[in-house]
């Protein structure tokens, strides 16, 4: 074990009352918002298929013309509310904004930097508005902040003279003035998402990230800061020198999930981040310049999360005029629909330990009711469901959630096996089944000698 400073604070997981608050969600609309939209991913006419967010980048455009678009931005359609309203009904109980992406534009009206809403067309400050709507939802609200920042001077991506450390100290000043900011201007804010924080230039300055973390649970205690933000004394990202993740959630899914039986993951909290196009984070204007997820493919993804004790993170890219697409809006709608009914699998749910994942779908325990939820998304052709019970727990009784009335037949047909036999009819959506166990250590079955 070495000797670190700026390694892990604590080992295992929180559980404080904010903690636990924000691992009972499970559920989170990620929306990435910033000047990116107003171009969408074309530039002179031409389209460029990699993610919106990163056109400066593709289209080789200066820092000068891309900072001229914030004369441009004026989102006159935007109406927090609304937007609002429709991450209630998809059924998140948080959504983390991006207060700064990478391109420097600050979304709300900050002291540190020129470049912000305040000095656009718009002028109103959009963090401020959205926290107070999603708040008035009961949705809980983090913020998103890029340590990468493409336009402030004094941003290096290495530190390799006295220049450029001159240069970085001022920009890590610049970005924990801002970050005070938003914890102190922002008090009901319950999270912060770091990004950007991949360069050596960071990685060579783990002890600020620690300062950073340190900074804001001292001004919002409770407050939950993910692994990316951390780098340790030798430059050790999510998880320190000593192997111990730092931060309070292991932030390293990004666009991909754990393998559904990679129960690694279950030890500690993590958030699985997604895109519905195969990779655009900003609005692009052409949505099917990649695959777009369905519904029924981001469901899943939100129940193998979830069965693994995890977070899903669903990325929403609203347009320059501060609409949300369409495709987005018909989206949310289809996975609210499933939410009504099913969000007892989901909220609150986690591991089901000792229950073997099977080939139909996924297991989930409630904390809250105790409840063990089977989450199906593969009806076999026999209509029976295999399970695997664990070691002296047997199955008492068995309904579909949306139908408690429908009694399903089960039946033990050897050593901690059961049969479950589907109703005779049809499924046109992933469906629920709530199975209440019990105790039992009743065994009349003899292991064969090989
Ligand atoms: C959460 C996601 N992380 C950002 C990102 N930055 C990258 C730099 C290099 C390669 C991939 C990246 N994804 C994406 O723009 C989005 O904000």
């Amino acid at each position: 074990k070495k000797q670190l400073k700026y390694g892990a604070q604590y080992k295992g997981k929180r559980e404080d009352a904010a903690m636990q608050k924000w691992r009972s969600n499970r559920f989170g609309q990620f929306i990435h918002w910033g000047l990116y939209a107003i171009p969408g991913g074309e530039w002179k006419g031409k389209t460029y298929p990699y993610a919106a967010e990163f056109l400066k980048s593709s289209a080789h455009i200066s820092n000068a013309t891309w900072d001229s678009l914030s004369y441009k931005f004026n989102p006159v359609k935007f109406d927090p509310k609304a937007w609002a309203k429709m991450a209630k009904n998809m059924g998140v109980k948080y959504m983390t904004i991006t207060t700064k992406h990478h391109e420097g534009f600050s979304l709300w009206p900050s002291k540190y930097s020129e470049f912000n809403v305040a000095n656009t067309p718009y002028k109103k400050d959009i963090i401020g508005a959205l926290v107070k709507a999603y708040n008035s939802e009961g949705i809980d609200v983090n913020f998103y902040y890029s340590v990468l920042d493409w336009h402030h001077p004094d941003w290096r991506y290495d530190i390799q003279s006295k220049e450029d450390s001159i240069a970085f100290s001022r920009y890590l000043n610049f970005a924990q003035n801002q970050l005070r900011e938003l914890a102190e201007n922002y008090p009901t804010v319950k999270g912060f998402w770091f990004d950007g924080t991949w360069d050596k230039s960071i990685k060579k300055n783990g002890w600020w990230t620690l300062k950073i973390e340190k900074m804001l649970k001292e001004i919002r205690p409770g407050v939950v800061v993910n692994s990316r933000l951390r780098a340790d004394d030798f430059g050790s990202r999510h998880f320190d020198s000593n192997g111990d993740m730092m931060g309070d959630y292991e932030s390293g899914y990004e666009r991909r999930l754990p393998s559904p039986t990679d129960t690694q993951v279950i030890h500690r909290d993590w958030e699985a981040c997604m895109t519905i196009p195969e990779n655009q984070w900003g609005y692009h204007k052409k949505w099917d310049i990649s695959y777009t997820k369905t519904p029924f493919e981001l469901i899943e993804m939100l129940a193998q999360t979830t069965s693994l004790g995890g977070n899903f993170l669903l990325n929403f890219g609203p347009q320059a005029d501060g609409m949300i697409r369409t495709e987005e809006q018909q989206i949310a709608e289809t996975i609210g629909n499933w939410m009504k009914i099913n969000h007892p699998a989901i909220y609150n749910g986690g591991y089901a330990k000792g229950w073997q994942r099977q080939d139909w779908g996924y297991f989930t325990q409630n904390e809250k009711d105790k409840k063990l939820y089977a989450i199906v998304f593969n009806i076999p052709i026999s209509g029976i469901l295999k399970i695997q019970t664990p070691e002296g727990v047997s199955i008492g009784k068995a309904s579909l959630l949306e139908n408690t009335n429908s009694k399903i037949t089960i039946k033990e047909i050897a050593k901690r096996q059961i049969n479950l036999y589907l109703p005779k009819q049809s499924f046109p959506a992933p469906f629920v089944i709530v199975l209440d166990t019990a105790n039992e250590n009743k065994n009349n079955y003899i292991d064969a000698k090989t």
